[in-house]
Order: C-alpha cells, then structure tokens, then sequence
C-alpha cells in the first residue's frame, strides 16, 4: 500500500464532498483569474467612451466577486468536512490496529510514539487533507492562468512575466528548504516538551513528595524555551517571504509600467493594460507563495503518514487461531522447556522452564526482583509468544486456541492497578459484560472490596474519575482483583496484585480465594515468601530459571535459594524493613 493510498481509500465514502471541494476550487479560480480581464476591459470602454459596455462589465465584475467569495466558503465546508472525516476514519483504523497488537508490537513502538502518531500525526494529515482540497486544483487554475494571462495582456514583455516567474519560483524553493529543515527541528522539539510535560504531570506526586517541582520547571523552561526559540525563527523566515516576493513582483511592475511610458505615444491603449497586468501578477506571486505552504504540508503530511504506514503495516506478532472454537478450557497448566527474550534484548529472561499444574492448584511464583515472575505470568496470558518451547492450558497449546477462548479461560489481574474512567460496575463488567449484581457482590467480597463500595451511597455507581485518581492503591489492588474474579475463568493469575493492601486483607483475599475459588487454577506471584506460604505448589525462580518447586515445607528442605529468601526476608522482617 503506498502512502496516499492510506489516505484515499478513507475518500469513497465522500465522493459527494470530494465532487464539491473540486467543483468550487474551479470555480473561485476562474473567477479570480477573470476578474482582471474585465477591469481591462471597462478601461478600454472608458477610454472609448462606451459607458452602457461600462456598466454591464462592472455587474459581472460584482458578480464574480460574489461568485468567488460563495465558492471560496463553499470550498472551506467541503475540505473541512473532508479533512475531519478522512482523519477521523484514519484514527480509528489505527487505534483499531493498535488494539490488536500484542506486547512486544507494543514495546517495539513505544506508548509514547503510538501516542502521537494518533494525535500530533494526525493533525498533520488533516492539514494534508485541507490543503490538497483546497488547493489541489485552484492552485495549478491559478499559477498557470494567471501567468498565461498577464503574458496575453501585455504580449510584447513576455520575457518580462517569464522572468518574474522563474525567480519567485527559485526563491520559494530556497526557502522552503530552509523551512522544512526547521519544520522537522519543529517536530523533534515539540516531542520532548510534550514527553516532558506527560511525565510530569502523570508523576505529579513524586515531584511533590521529593520537592522537585523547581527542578521540573527548569527542565521544561529549558526545553520550552528552545521551541519557543525555533518558533520565532520559522516566524521570522515566514515574515521575510512576502516581502521578498513583493519585491520581485513589484521590480518587474515597475519595469512594465516604465516601458509602457516610454512608448504610450506609439500604444496609447496600453494604459488600460496596466492594472489587470498588476493584478495577475500579484495573483502569480500568491499563488507561488501558496503553493510553498501546500508542498510544506505535503512533505509534513508524508513524514505523518510514513509513520501511520508504518503501523499499520504492522503484523499482530500475536496471531490467534479464529478457526478453533470459543470453548472455556480446563485449569490444567503446562510448561515444557519455555524460554523466552524480550523483543530487542539479547539476554533470556526465562530458560528452559518446564512444570505441570493440576486445575484447581493454588501456585506461588516467588524469586529475586528480576528474576522473571511476571514474565512467565505473561506468558500463561498469551501475552507475549515464548522464544522456544511450548505452553498448554486445557492440555491444548496456546498457539492453537482461539483468542476469545484464551480471554475466558485466563484472568489477569497485574502488577499495577488499572480502572477506567466510568463506574465501579462498567470496571469489574470488564471482565464480564453480563455480571449480575449478585455476582458483583460476590467477587467484590472475595477481593475485600466490598467493605468500602458497600459504603458508597451509589455503591457500584460510584464514579470512577479519570486516572482513578478518586480511589487510593489498595482500593484500586481490590477492585482489580474483583475485575479477574468476575470473570469465572479456570486460570486466575494475581501479579503481586496484593502489594497495597495490609497483611490482615491480604490473608482474607488469600483465604477467600482458597476457600470460594476451590475450581480456579489461582497463580500467585509474590515478593515475600509469607504471602504464598500455604499455595499448593510454589514455584521458586532464579535469574530466569525455574531452580524448585513444591509445597512450603518441601521447599523448606530441598531448595537452598528458597531458604536464602526466606532468611533475607525475615531478618528485613526484624530490622521492620518491608
Ligand atoms: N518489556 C520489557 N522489555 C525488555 N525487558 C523487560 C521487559 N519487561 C521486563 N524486562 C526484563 O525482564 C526481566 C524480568 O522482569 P520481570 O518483570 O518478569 O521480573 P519480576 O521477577 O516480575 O520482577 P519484580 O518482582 O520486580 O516485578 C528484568 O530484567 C526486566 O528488566
């Protein structure tokens, strides 16, 4: 797919409005181009003395001032509407692309980088849009008519116009070289004020908490500054441009109008010349000027689509297999000699990790910071695809289920506490559309949240604001936790999902989940030891390798490391370190 073609196929579903914009583009540039020949023509009237010829010139002349000014709104409405349907549709298909993409398409681009290809981008393939239905046709109407027609009026000083074009022409290449090297400088700069002000502002408290606010406002002074800077140079250029190309045009008026002088005895008439000669070629000096700022947008626009390509032209490193049927599989879990590296790193994070656990097992996954807890969590989710080896739930391999069938079978509750914008119920409704309130209740209370949604006067209508910045870490750990619960899955993986809460309701969460999710297959990843002591099977990682697994007190006898992380554990316990 080329680039336009990214934006075109977005077009068919308004040839009316593209019919439109075409039709009115035409017709203000002809009524620009025609209005200088009339002029011409009521001169020559009045120097006949033609008055009737006078007058019915002048009411065309009204009329086409009317014509292009209707054409000229007309064409506004019609690009308008073209530049924010074609970009809304654009956007959409993008972020459309962007949800199927799995972690590691996600990690390849960055959040940020997606961030703003679906807005800064996107503004550009407005502008894009804009101009090339405002001026696609108009322009090329205009430049050429205008340059024939100032070459017809006066034919003797042809060489004169063909002159002023070839140097506005050069000029206007000149600068927008100039430009468009500072345009893309533009861009760079406005990234980092952005990336600045999104990492402030979402790390508000930390810069609070440790007094950093200062240090904050010079960082972004600094950057902001050398936008600022940058800006003040495109505008200087910008404001050079029409007085450079007035001067060209006006050097070779004045060159045309002298000559003119210097032989009215021999052609009195030129002196009707004059004026429509002015106007068309100031009407040439507009259109070269216009024509500048349409090829910037072009050349901004393609940079936009480049990157809009480039993500859609991404393949999901994730394919599902849609032919197998939505089935909700066993709890049976399977590893048989997984490893896995992270897109773009060179060390593996997980090697050779084979076990087997029985539907219905609480597991604990404990090891080192590091040592890869969450990554193997990921991989159970479909998360990522592993390296080597192979993953089965239900006794079927991963790679061979359908996507809705691995969402019912999995719940995922991670490491960091996500709600929407919305209610308590649309949150936890996440994890299944239909939840009754019963079964809200339910899960609510299993994950120690009902206590204080029961407090609410709107209990599960409670709103949840943006960010959920109107619920504190803990409210949020449970209210995930209900979310995964909801779901009924067979597989329940909690990723250090409990770190907020006190230890007195992490033992209810705990026990909760022993006792009212006798069926789940419940994964637990934990930094201490005491948070997954009574789990079925505890699976203990190091650097990436799984060095044993077994109940808490096998484990106690048999593995080295486990009793090393103990040990550390309880002496912080001790020193009153968490
Ligand atoms: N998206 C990623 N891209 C590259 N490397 C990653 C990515 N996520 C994690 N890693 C690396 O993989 C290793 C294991 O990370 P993982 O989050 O699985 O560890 P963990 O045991 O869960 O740690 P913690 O207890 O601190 O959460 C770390 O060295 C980490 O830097």
């Amino acid at each position: 797919m080329s680039l336009f073609q990214i934006l075109f196929r977005h077009l068919k579903k308004y040839l009316k409005d593209v019919c439109g914009a075409m039709v009115t583009m035409t017709l203000s540039a002809l009524a620009v181009l025609y209005q200088p020949r009339l002029l011409e023509a009521i001169q020559k009237d009045l120097l006949k003395e033609n008055t009737s010829k006078v007058v019915s010139d002048s009411i065309w002349i009204i009329g086409l001032g009317i014509i292009a000014i209707v054409a000229g709104i007309l064409n506004v409405y019609f690009a308008a509407k073209l530049a924010q349907g074609v970009t809304s549709d654009l956007r959409e298909e993008v972020y459309e692309k962007i949800q199927s993409f799995s972690y590691a398409n996600i990690d390849t681009f960055s959040t940020g980088s997606l961030t703003t290809r679906l807005i800064s981008d996107m503004n550009q393939i407005m502008n894009l849009v804009m101009s090339i239905f405002m001026q696609l046709v108009r322009l090329p109407i205009i430049l050429v008519g205008s340059f024939i027609l100032a070459i017809l009026t006066i034919p003797r000083f042809w060489w004169i116009t063909l002159w002023v074009l070839v140097i506005l022409t050069v000029v206007g290449l000149f600068i927008m070289k100039l430009a468009n090297q500072q345009f893309e400088q533009y861009q760079v700069r406005l990234d980092k004020v952005a990336n600045l002000a999104q990492e402030n502002l979402l790390g508000m408290r930390v810069v609070k908490s440790f007094n950093q606010e200062g240090e904050q406002v010079n960082k972004f002074s600094a950057a902001s500054d050398d936008l600022n800077r940058l800006n003040l140079n495109i505008g200087y250029l910008m404001s050079a441009v029409i007085p450079a190309f007035s001067i060209i045009a006006y050097i070779a008026i004045c060159a045309v109008t002298t000559m003119i002088g210097l032989q009215i005895k021999l052609h009195p008439t030129d002196i009707a010349v004059i004026s429509p000669y002015v106007n068309y070629i100031l009407t040439l000096l507009f259109a070269v000027w216009i024509i500048g700022i349409a090829l910037m947008n072009v050349s901004r626009g393609k940079v936009s689509l480049g990157r809009i390509k480039e993500v859609l032209d991404t393949k999901p490193s994730i394919v599902f297999n849609d032919k197998a049927p939505d089935e909700v599989l066993s709890g049976d879990v399977e590893f048989n000699d997984v490893s896995f590296t992270y897109p773009g790193s060179t060390k593996p994070t997980l090697q050779h990790i084979s076990f087997n656990v029985h539907a219905g097992e609480i597991v604990g996954i404990v090891g080192a910071t590091g040592s890869g807890k969450s990554t193997l969590a990921q991989l159970i989710a479909r998360l990522y695809d592993p390296s080597s080896g192979t993953i089965k739930i239900g006794g079927r391999n991963l790679k061979e289920i359908s996507e809705k069938s691995l969402r019912k079978s999995v719940a995922f509750v991670l490491q960091k506490a996500i709600l929407f914008s919305g209610t308590i119920a649309s949150n936890l409704r996440q994890g299944k559309v239909d939840a009754s309130k019963a079964e809200l209740e339910r899960a609510s209370i299993i994950s120690q949240s009902f206590e204080f949604v029961r407090n609410y006067q709107d209990g599960f209508n409670h709103e949840v604001q943006e960010r959920s910045a109107n619920f504190s870490g803990g409210q949020k750990q449970r209210l995930s936790i209900a979310r995964g619960i909801i779901s009924n899955s067979p597989i329940l993986i909690l990723d250090d999902s409990t770190s907020a809460l006190d230890a007195e309701s992490e033992k209810k969460v705990q026990d909760a989940l022993e006792h009212k999710l006798k069926e789940t297959t419940t994964f637990l990843i934990a930094e201490k030891i005491i948070s997954i002591k009574n789990a079925n099977r505890i699976l203990v990682l190091d650097d990436g390798k799984l060095v044993a697994q077994g109940t808490h007190e096998e484990l106690l006898k048999t593995s080295d490391i486990y009793q090393e992380i103990l040990k550390t554990q309880q002496a912080r316990e001790m020193r009153g370190e968490h």
